[in-house]
């Protein structure tokens, strides 16, 4: 009798586990994923989002009641995160998941970039390597040795801006370039036109075409990439092998550039030399190639676009100019101007340079990230391969994080952390629908919040991502600010009517839109 039970049971136990496990998995798929809207059949919400995405998602997130919200754009799901606490515990907790980066076959595979330091995946070790190497690099210690550089340039900056003072973006754009590419490769930017910087600028161009969200077929249908370029319809197949051998050379002139000189024994200690030294620590050269590369690419456009809002915003706001004006003048004396080791004491002027970066953020959204694995938030399934997307000016412009989050108000920054119990009402979450005057509140359940935290921990990205460059930008953009409100003061032609409106470019990374401003040198 017992032989039998043990038979019987030896038998079913095994059937049992397998049902068990399969009425599981049936019903934690049946777990929903985050509500969206549904789209069209073929494109799915991509004609939907043709300027400002990230307010488009904002609205989305009201209208679905859900921080959390997710959507197709052809066949690929993306899930954005709208508010601080999906973007901590998804991003930056599960980083590990969370950190890939979604391919994009136009740019990746056709043009050839996908081993550079943006978008390789998170799962290659390169990756890893690249951020060492530069984190390295771009340390506090190895910033110290660039602060006469940074001076100088900050001065040459100065100089520009009292000959040509109507170029202002002109010279913030060269002052960019030649702090980056002496720390990169040692070169000297040449006045005008120079040749690195029209190639550097050349790539990025291409680049931004080459990874123009919904415009390549093959990027959500990666089987037309067999097409054969010969064929009609293979526009795209031609396209991306120019790009690819436009961009091969481009990217290979700076990095020739230092090995010729480093043979000619002319080399200026840069990052590319320090790692292409014959000893022990040398790195493979592709490495260092495509990491010197990414220093370019990620700290151009973002700083000069940090730079631009600051003096388009100080003609909009003179008494926050002239409160900045104040502090440094307290603090240095008349004629002197701050050092780069005054920085960090001037209270005000972080301030203020966290608050260009929360009112106007260089990069709405970050960049896209890719989850690894099926995950659960909450009550949603995250399905494996979404690409997730962080609305950094959602929660940058929160009324519960950063209350009257449309004005321009420094001062919110100088006060010690403040916390609050929020209580959200179902109808403010209705009323508070985006409007720039209204601004966006959004949150699931009653929780604390840390009033006005610190913009940079999300104006930098997230997890594994986060960009590397951040302690950089950090001080060219306060040094330049410093320097700029020490020499001129900035404002807006008189006569001109009602103040002009703010408004921001589309894109990775997101710009001011220029207005007229005067700025003259002070006396
Ligand atoms: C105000 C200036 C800057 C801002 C606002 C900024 C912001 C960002 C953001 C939002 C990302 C994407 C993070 C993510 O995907 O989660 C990023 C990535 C990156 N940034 Fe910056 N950045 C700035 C300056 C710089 C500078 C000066 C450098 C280098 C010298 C740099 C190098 C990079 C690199 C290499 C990445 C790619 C990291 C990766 O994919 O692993 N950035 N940056």
């Amino acid at each position: 009798m017992q032989d039998l039970l043990s038979l019987i049971l030896g038998l079913c136990l095994p059937s049992l586990l397998i049902l068990f496990v399969h009425l599981y998995s049936r019903s934690s798929r049946r777990i929903r994923t985050p509500p969206g809207p549904k789209g069209a059949f073929f494109t799915g919400v991509k004609d939907q989002l043709t300027h400002s995405p990230w307010k488009v998602y904002a609205q989305w997130a009201e209208h679905y009641q859900s921080p959390v919200i997710s959507f197709w754009i052809y066949n690929r799901r993306t899930v954005v995160l709208n508010d601080h606490k999906s973007v901590r515990e998804l991003l930056d907790k599960r980083a590990i998941l969370y950190s890939d980066r979604p391919k994009s076959w136009m740019y990746h595979e056709l043009c050839g970039r996908g081993d550079s330091v943006f978008n390789i995946s998170s799962l290659d070790p390169r990756h890893g390597t690249y951020r060492r190497l530069i984190r390295h690099g771009l340390s506090g210690r190895a910033l110290e040795e660039y602060h006469e550089l940074l001076d100088n340039e900050a001065n040459i900056f100065i100089e520009l801006m009292t000959q040509k003072p109507g170029e202002f973006q002109h010279h913030l754009r060269r002052t960019i370039a030649a702090i980056i590419m002496k720390i990169a490769y040692g070169y000297s930017v040449t006045e005008n036109n120079d040749p690195f910087i029209e190639i550097a600028e050349e790539s990025a161009k291409i680049s931004g075409w080459a990874l123009a969200p919904g415009r390549w077929l093959v990027d959500y249908y990666p089987i037309v990439r067999f097409i054969p370029s010969w064929f009609p319809f293979a526009q795209f197949r031609r396209q991306g092998e120019k790009w690819r051998k436009q961009l091969e050379s481009l990217s290979d002139v700076p990095h020739n550039w230092v090995k010729k000189q480093m043979a000619q024994s002319n080399s200026v200690d840069s990052f590319t030399t320090r790692l292409l030294q014959p000893n022990a620590h040398a790195e493979p050269e592709n490495i260092v190639k495509w990491a010197a590369g990414g220093l370019y690419a990620g700290a151009s456009d973002t700083t000069v676009s940090a730079l631009t809002s600051f003096i388009l915003l100080m003609a909009l706001f003179p008494d926050v100019q002239e409160e900045a004006q104040h502090e440094i003048t307290d603090f240095c004396g008349s004629g002197r101007v701050p050092s780069i080791t005054d920085l960090h004491r001037l209270d005000y002027l972080v301030a203020l340079y966290k608050e260009v970066l929360r009112y106007a953020p260089v990069s709405n959204m970050a960049l896209p990230h890719k989850v690894v694995q099926d995950d659960v938030y909450q009550s949603y399934r995250i399905p494996k391969d979404s690409t997730v997307i962080a609305n950094t000016w959602a929660i940058l412009h929160d009324p519960a994080l950063y209350p009257d989050p449309h004005e321009f108000k420094p001062s919110r920054f100088n006060n010690t952390p403040v916390i609050s119990k929020h209580q959200p009402q179902q109808g403010n979450l209705k009323k508070s629908l985006c409007s720039e005057t209204s601004g966006y509140t959004l949150h699931s359940e009653n929780s604390d919040i840390e009033l006005n935290p610190d913009p940079r921990t999300y104006c930098f990205g997230y997890g594994r991502r986060t960009c590397p460059g951040m302690r950089l930008a950090e001080i060219s953009v306060l040094l330049i600010m410093s320097r700029v409100l020490s020499k001129f003061k900035i404002s807006l032609p008189v006569g001109e009517g009602s103040a002009p409106q703010v408004e921001f470019t589309s894109g990775i990374t997101s710009h001011i839109k220029p207005f007229n401003i005067i700025i003259e040198r002070r006396q």
